[in-house]
């Protein structure tokens, strides 16, 4: 399980990692603990070096054991390196060194909190950076039980202090009880001298100043803060990196899981769902002077394609009339596939003109395109297309008429992003009342929020109206087209102004 430096990029390493099997990230585990007991093994070597200096600050007869305990524990965590990484694909027996992973570091980290001196930057960080790092690493169950666990001992370890039991600690931590003093950060060593500093004082007949006393605590305290600082930097690095790695796949996963909900599987196009957003969303930021204009496009006789190419030769040209499409449009948010061997191309401050003449270069293209199977088939195929184009006066107008009908209230689902049931029964009863009575806010006591929904709600359904009403007219001339003989382009503009095909009534 070799991790190079190059590797360790957010998404290498985290794809590296979740790749492996589950005795090598166990394994890695073990390593990590590895690098922090021997960040603890140092400490011990350092204050034994420089116990001249440290000493007064640190119980040396605890020293020891504890270091010896360190050894030992940092050996048997070595040896599980090696030996997780061996055990490959024995499942039960991974499980077990997982439990004996979790609780022998639980117990040392709980026993390193307890001889330290329960400071909460060595307790908080190492059990966030712990669980954190495991979660990552080993089953989550066990590293949340552990948690829990942890936590606890903890808890315990910090109060036994204050119901008067004596734990060893290198500190030697003066012991006190609640409520009336506090814990305090001034060891043993440092009280007895301060006694000693006291009575000389007293037998010299000095006066002893508070500076003296000052310099004493912040000695030991700066040395303890740093201690507790550098023990818990690694795991705080690995933190930071853990949670901002989470972040980065976080948002990987979100635009992967867009990309699915908005695409469709067989032409990597926009779906119908994703393309009726998109529209409804144009056409309520038109402009005015702006005219809005749809295509609908429809391959002819696709069905006799499937009959003659089989059902994945249909599936092939379905495709490749898609890269037809993103080539004329080359925009990926006009072009969708509304449904079979339909696609609906929107075409925002565009006049009808243009859109006839962008529909009938489109209808050329797929008619001279040459369709290639797999097998090395070749043909060509051929399209109908309707276009409609709403002007921005008539679309103005539209709006300015426009009613919300009963049915299609019945028919909006009303989802409202934050409100719950309440808000929605209460933004229904008020749109009913608005065609009724007018904005009779007094009666229907609507408070600001149902009020601000409800606006939001019109637009949208007024949106999926026009949308659709417009969609329609464009089906229908492309109804036309296909009766006239297919391979054409016919313009519903053109159709209503003959009186071909009616014009449409919203909300009405
Ligand atoms: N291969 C394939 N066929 C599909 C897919 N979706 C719909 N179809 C087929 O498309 C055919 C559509 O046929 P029809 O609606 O009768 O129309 P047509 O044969 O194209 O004839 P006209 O539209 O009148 O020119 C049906 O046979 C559907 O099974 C798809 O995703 N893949």
């Amino acid at each position: 399980m070799p991790v190079s430096i190059d590797q360790l990029g957010y998404k290498k390493l985290s794809r590296i990692i979740f790749e492996w099997q589950d005795a090598d990230r166990a394994s890695l585990l073990s390593l990590f603990i590895v690098i922090e007991v021997c960040l603890h093994w140092f400490w011990c070597f350092y204050i034994w070096v420089r116990q001249d200096t440290y000493g007064q600050y640190v119980d040396l007869g605890l020293l020891y054991p504890m270091w010896l305990c360190v050894t030992l524990v940092g050996l048997f965590f070595w040896w599980l390196v090696g030996h997780l990484a061996r055990i490959k694909n024995n499942d039960q027996l991974l499980h077990y060194w997982q439990i004996v992973l979790i609780v022998i570091y639980s117990l040392y980290m709980a026993g390193i909190i307890l001889i330290m001196g329960h400071s909460s930057l060595v307790s908080g960080v190492s059990l966030v950076g712990g669980a954190m790092l495991g979660m990552m690493l080993v089953r989550r169950s066990y590293i949340w039980r552990a948690f829990l666990w942890q936590t606890s001992l903890i808890v315990v370890v910090t109060l036994v202090p204050y119901l008067g039991v004596h734990l060893p600690n290198l500190r030697n931590l003066a012991i006190t009880s609640i409520p009336l003093d506090t814990y305090s950060y001034i060891t043993y060593s440092e009280t007895n001298t301060l006694e000693n500093a006291i009575n000389a004082a007293r037998v010299d007949n000095r006066t002893l100043t508070w500076d003296t006393l000052f310099q004493m605590r912040r000695a030991s305290a700066f040395f303890w803060r740093s201690t507790h600082m550098y023990l818990a930097l690694p795991k705080a690095l690995f933190m930071v990196y853990a949670f901002r790695t989470m972040l980065l796949i976080l948002d990987d996963s979100k635009e992967e899981v867009l990309k699915h909900a908005n695409q469709d599987v067989l032409t990597k196009l926009n779906n119908r769902r994703f393309g009726l957003t998109q529209m409804q969303k144009t056409i309520m930021a038109t402009q005015p002077a702006q005219d809005y204009s749809v295509i609908l496009l429809d391959l002819d006789w696709f069905k006799s394609i499937n009959d003659s190419y089989g059902h994945e030769g249909g599936d092939h040209v379905l495709y490749e009339v898609a890269q037809v499409l993103k080539q004329v449009f080359n925009t990926k948010e006009s072009v969708s596939r509304y449904g079979g061997e339909e696609f609906l191309i929107v075409l925002p401050n565009t006049e009808h003109r243009m859109a006839m003449k962008m529909a009938e270069q489109l209808r050329e293209s797929i008619a001279q395109h040459m369709m290639t199977l797999d097998d090395g088939t070749t043909f060509q195929i051929t399209a109908s297309l309707g276009v409609y184009t709403l002007t921005y006066a008539e679309l103005l107008r539209i709006k300015q008429e426009w009613k919300p009908t009963d049915a299609n209230l019945a028919k909006d689902n009303w989802t409202i992003r934050n409100g719950g049931p309440f808000v929605n029964l209460r933004a229904h009863a008020s749109v009913r009342s608005l065609q009724v009575n007018g904005y009779d806010q007094t009666k229907l006591r609507l408070d600001k929020r149902a009020a601000l929904d409800l606006s939001q709600q019109h637009q949208a359904l007024f949106a999926s109206e026009i949308c659709n009403g417009m969609i329609s007219i464009a089906d229908k001339a492309l109804y036309k087209a296909k009766e006239h003989g297919r391979n054409q382009v016919a313009s519903a503009n053109d159709l209503m102004a003959e009186g071909i095909i009616p014009e449409p009534r919203y909300g009405a």
